[in-house]
């Protein structure tokens, strides 16, 4: 049997994204969670649990940066370190790719031409779509007298509140959802606009974690999902030293002296946390309360005949911390140019 937590209700495109990554059948229980951070949380603390589906970063806006975040601060409050190398309970085994459409939702069929200039709109969304759908909902809000953006714990759960309001809203406010045609579909909505996103082929990129070391059941290859030439992914965070001119090189020239591709680099604010776990250079704890600091994110790919052991030893040696998240097969989807 396979427990698989994701972002909850059904419809939402982390639900999509965890029937692509698993056979939908008697053997597999996929289990609603209310937000993302509750799908790491009971990921880690709820042992029936065997994997979790995140979104990590969408091809139109970027980073989801709430699942950012989180491996971050799990980098940083990990219970295990050895020596500079945090350990956290999680990691990551593989990657989904889920093509975004999306859709205006209503609760009852509307004509969107009859909107004037006496109607306010009340959009619901997860937040990470507003930045999707920004050139339609600009031309939308020019067709009417006000329209007010209303953050959600999901497309889906926006589209479950704007249905259950039935049009009841106060006040002649239309409420309105941006969600998929399945979110619609599975609570009962209409589609009144379809393919709102702003770029062709909007596409977010999902994660899905797994307990270090747990007994569960292995993760089964999909057919048609990972590349035929077996690229794998390797996943990666670290801090640099500070004011230490050349300390980010010094990381990646650690890659390039094993000639491994890095894919990726991005960064999130970091700040040290309050108990640390490990021993800090006197220039190090000097600068330990500043902001504008940062933990770097960086993706390689490699063949699955890498020797990890020598890689990380020159990353322990040239930054303060780090964490290796894992190396998953590099799925087909990555190169879909649709
Ligand atoms: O709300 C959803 O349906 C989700 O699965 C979350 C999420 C996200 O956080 O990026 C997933 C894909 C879309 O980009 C919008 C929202």
């Amino acid at each position: 049997m396979v427990n698989v937590a994701f972002l909850a209700p059904l419809g939402t495109y982390t639900h999509q994204a965890a029937l692509q990554q698993f056979p939908e059948d008697k053997h597999t229980t996929f289990t609603p969670v209310d937000s993302i951070s509750k799908c790491f949380q009971e990921l880690m603390t709820n042992k029936e649990l065997d994997f979790a589906v995140v979104p990590l970063e969408n091809s139109t806006n970027g980073q989801v940066v709430f699942t950012y975040d989180i491996l971050r601060d799990l980098m940083n409050n990990s219970d295990t370190y050895q020596e500079n190398e945090a350990v956290p309970m999680l990691e990551i085994v593989a990657e989904q790719y889920v093509s975004i459409d999306l859709c205006l939702i209503a609760s009852k069929p509307l004509n969107l031409n009859s909107l004037t200039k006496e109607t306010k709109l009340e959009i619901h969304s997860h937040p990470q779509v507003w930045g999707q759908a920004a050139n339609y909902l600009k031309l939308l809000e020019q067709k009417v007298s006000a329209l007010h953006k209303i953050d959600a714990s999901s497309t889906s759960a926006a589209v479950r509140l704007c249905c259950e309001m039935e049009g009841e809203e106060q006040g002649g406010v239309i409420s309105l959802a941006v969600g998929s045609s399945i979110a619609a579909k599975a609570h009962n909505g209409f589609v009144l606009d379809s393919r709102i996103n702003d770029k062709k082929g909007n596409t977010t990129r999902f994660l899905i974690l797994k307990r270090r070391n747990s007994q569960g059941p292995p993760l089964e290859a999909r057919p048609f999902s990972p590349l035929a030439n077996d690229q794998m992914v390797s996943i990666l965070t670290f801090v640099v030293k500070q004011d230490s001119p050349g300390s980010l090189v010094d990381v990646l020239n650690v890659l390039k002296e094993h000639r491994i591709n890095m894919c990726s680099i991005t960064s999130r604010p970091y700040h040290f946390p309050k108990d640390d776990r490990i021993q800090l250079t006197p220039e190090n704890e000097e600068g330990r309360w500043r902001k504008w600091q940062y933990i770097f994110f960086v993706e390689v790919t490699h063949d699955n005949r890498l020797d990890w052991a020598p890689v990380l030893k020159g990353i322990r040696s040239n930054s303060m911390r780090f964490c290796f998240w894992g190396t998953l097969h590099r799925n087909g989807r990555y190169y879909d140019i649709t």
